[in-house]
């Protein structure tokens, strides 16, 4: 495993018009980390990895992906890179033979070889039936495993995950997480943003907190906790977050809900 960080942020800075949403954000991750990566709703996770896939332009800082600054415009770390985005557009008119060949021809993969590692995907995730029938007709679990296998097909180096559990059946799940683990294993980075805690918690080598705009805690679950009061990831975000008052807003919404 080489010693130089694969994502390497310094001072990041983003704004919409007049909302700066990234008040500076410095970062190092090495390679076979299992970052993860959460903040309340709008704390900017997805402005952040949208703008390490080099989605997302008028940034300030400096950000390197694989020892590439991004701001290059260079297409080579991008081939080294999976993403599986929170909103996918997935093409519903086309069979999952169709999509997963199309998007590993966009990553030069030649189709009979992806073809051949997209069944055996779909196989391994309980979903080899579907593969000939269109996406229009996959339950949603059906549809993120797609996704998932979409991210995978090229062997990347760094895998981006934005809720990549949603909708998975809970065997599903335990399968993903220990994916996840054996990815790492192989010197894969893994940066996983999720809303889910008890995963984070579980599946994480390092978590990394982002709260108005900034970094508000960068360390191991156990790091965390010795912060804080709280033993749960959930409690601690609670906390690093200022947030206490669950109970009494959801008794107001309840009471919002009777009201004329
Ligand atoms: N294209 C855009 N134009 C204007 N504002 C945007 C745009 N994209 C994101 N924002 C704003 O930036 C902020 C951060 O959004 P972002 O999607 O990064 O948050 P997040 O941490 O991923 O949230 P969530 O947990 O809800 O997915 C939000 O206030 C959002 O409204």
């Amino acid at each position: 495993m080489t010693t130089e960080p694969v994502i390497l942020i310094e001072n990041l800075q983003m704004s919409y018009g007049s909302h700066q949403v990234l008040k500076g954000i410095s970062l190092k991750v090495r390679q076979g980390e299992v970052i993860g990566y959460i903040g309340p709703n709008g704390a900017g996770k997805s402005t952040t990895v949208k703008i390490l896939l080099g989605l997302t332009e008028g940034y300030s800082g400096s950000v390197k992906v694989l020892g590439t600054d991004i701001a290059g415009g260079g297409v080579d770390y991008k081939r080294r890179i999976g993403y599986v985005p929170e909103l996918a557009d997935l093409y519903d008119s086309l069979t999952a033979r169709e999509y997963l060949t199309f998007i590993a021809e966009l990553y030069g993969i030649e189709p009979e070889r992806a073809d051949r590692k997209a069944q055996r995907l779909m196989e391994l995730l309980g979903v080899r039936e579907v593969y000939d029938s269109r996406i229009a007709s996959y339950s949603k679990g059906m549809k993120q495993k797609v996704l998932l296998i979409s991210s995978l097909l090229h062997n990347p180096d760094i895998l981006f995950l934005d809720e990549p559990l949603s909708g998975l059946d809970a065997n599903s799940v335990m399968v993903v997480k220990e994916l996840l683990a054996q990815l790492a294993l192989q010197g894969k980075t893994v940066f996983y943003s999720s809303h889910i805690m008890d995963v984070v918690e579980k599946v994480s080598s390092r978590i990394v907190l982002l709260y108005d705009g900034r970094i508000a805690a960068d360390g191991s679950f156990e790091e965390l906790r010795a912060m804080g009061k709280d033993t749960s990831l959930e409690g601690i975000f609670n906390e690093l977050t200022g947030y206490h008052d669950h109970k009494e807003t959801a008794e107001t919404i309840a009471q919002a809900v009777r009201e004329e």
